[in-house]
This record gives C-alpha cells, sequence and structure tokens, in this order.
C-alpha cells in the first residue's frame, strides 16, 4: 500500500517492552493522530520509523518499501519532523532548507524550485532570506516542517511538533499540516493533546506500548468528548489537556 504500514511492530530496551504488537496503517490523504500520555511508547515508534533502531519484530513498510529490506527506497519517502530542533540558527531558512536539499540529492533549479514549494505550503516564503535566530518559535517550526517536504515525501512523521508553542502557533501549525494531509500526504502526528485532533482525522491511542484503538476521531470522541474518552483509557488525567 502507498501511506505507512505497520504490522507487528515490538520493542524492547533490554526487559522493558516499549512496544508490543503495534498494527495500524495511514493512508495517504489522512492525518493520524498517535495519542498517548508520556511513556506511551509514541518516541520509540517514530525512532523504529526513520530507523534510529530496528524492531525485534513485525514490518515497517512505507510507500510499499519494507523499511528492513529496502531501508534506503523507504527512508527516502519519508519526511519528518522530530521533537528537538535541529536548525542552523545563523544561516538563512533558505540556506537550512538548501542545505537538507542536498543530502537528499537535491541541487541547482529543482533544489530552488522544491525548496519555495515547501516555504509556501507552510505559508513561509517571505521568511527565506530571514535568519533563523530572527524568527519566533512558530516560524522555527513551520520551518522545520517544510524542510521535511523538500525531496516531496509521501509521509510526514511529528514527533510533539507543537510542544513549547503558544495557542496561535499551534492552531496555526495543526491547520497547516491538516491541509497538507488533504493534499495527499500521509500524514502521522504524535501528541497527548486533543485539541490538536479535527473530527476527521483517525486516531491511534497508544498506551504503554500497545493500541488501544484505532479509528476516526469523531467515532471516538462520540459519547463524552475525545478529551474524556482518551482520558478513560489511558487513567492518565493529568498528562491531557482538554
Ligand atoms: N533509551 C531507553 N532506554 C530504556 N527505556 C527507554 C528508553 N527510551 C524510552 N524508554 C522507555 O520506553 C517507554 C516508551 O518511551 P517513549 O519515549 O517511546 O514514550 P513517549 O510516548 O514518546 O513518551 P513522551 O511523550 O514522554 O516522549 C517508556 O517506558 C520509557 O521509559
Amino acid at each position: 500500500m502507498p501511506g505507512l504500514d505497520i504490522s507487528h511492530v515490538s520493542f524492547r530496551y533490554g526487559k522493558r517492552r516499549a512496544l508490543d504488537d503495534v498494527n495500524f496503517t495511514v493512508e495517504p490523504g489522512r492525518f493520524c493522530a498517535l495519542l498517548g500520555p508520556n511513556g506511551a511508547g509514541k518516541s520509540t515508534l517514530f525512532a523504529l520509523l526513520t530507523r534510529l533502531i530496528v524492531a525485534d519484530e513485525g514490518t515497517i513498510c512505507v510507500a510499499g518499501f519494507d523499511i528492513a529490506r529496502s531501508p534506503r527506497a523507504a527512508l527516502a519517502r519519508i519526511g519528518v519532523v522530530f521533537q528537538q530542533p535541529t536548525l542552523d540558527l545563523d544561516m538563512t531558512v533558505r540556506r537550512n532548507l538548501r542545505y537538507f536539499a542536498g543530502l537528499h540529492g537535491l541541487s541547482g533549479r529543482s533544489a530552488s524550485l522544491a525548496i519555495d514549494a515547501a516555504l509556501t505550503q507552510l505559508g513561509m516564503a517571505e521568511r527565506a532570506d530571514e535568519t533563523v535566530r530572527a524568527l519566533n518559535g512558530g516560524h522555527r517550526r513551520r520551518m522545520e516542517i517544510a524542510r521535511a517536504l523538500v525531496h516531496r515525501p509521501d509521509i510526514l512523521l511529528l514527533d510533539e511538533p507543537t510542544v513549547g508553542l503558544d495557542a496561535a502557533s499551534r492552531q496555526s501549525i495543526t491547520g497547516h499540516v491538516h491541509d497538507l494531509a488533504d493534499n495527499g500526504l500521509a500524514v502521522l502526528w504524535a501528541t497527548h493533546l486533543v485539541d490538536e485532533i479535527a473530527p476527521s482525522d483517525q486516531v491511534v491511542v497508544l498506551h504503554r506500548g500497545r493500541v488501544l484503538s484505532n479509528g476516526g476521531a469523531a467515532e471516538l470522541a462520540e459519547e463524552r468528548g475525545l478529551a474524556k474518552a482518551f482520558l478513560a483509557m489511558t487513567a492518565e488525567g493529568d498528562e491531557v489537556s482538554p
């Protein structure tokens, strides 16, 4: 399948089981929220999806490529925004993106076109020649998302991308990324904040390494709202914002 397919994936750190038989898919054009409290296993799953670590069991297919058998092809189809920013503060936005484009084999005019397109998608085109240090936190994050799109991936992974941002910046970023999904990207967005989720989104609830539910946000929210449904499933209320 062309999106992301995670099948029977398990992982242990020594004796500690971090992921236990995780299964779900994200199709092109879907925004999938990976919703889990602290310690659920979200970052571990992202590390597996980006091949920083290797699954003990199970398979991960990216745009039809098995990440264990065809890692280069699979990783080339992924754009990723990690929790920790990785920007050169003293370079301009464009220089940061050009460096990254080069890592993907893009240069010259094709790199410029890809960079302009990615910045436009995130509403950042007019900031291209500013140094990163001059940008606020929300704009820096939008720039990192644009950078993850430069090589035109099929799947975008974001690990808690709004941490530390104010409400307006969070809203802007969630809006932009929902637009990317509407335009055909498969998006996997790890979060513990239910207000980042739209009714039409897919929601995978992860808790203590296991998938507790996988389905539409509207259905999950139906009886008592998303926040209460999530709290009831994970029983770790102090880690959730409504
Ligand atoms: N390097 C490691 N060594 C041992 N245990 C780890 C390591 N990294 C994570 N863990 C454990 O694995 C489990 C899953 O952690 P993980 O960081 O993937 O969760 P998370 O959902 O991303 O949490 P958070 O929202 O706090 O980032 C936790 O019990 C955690 O303590």
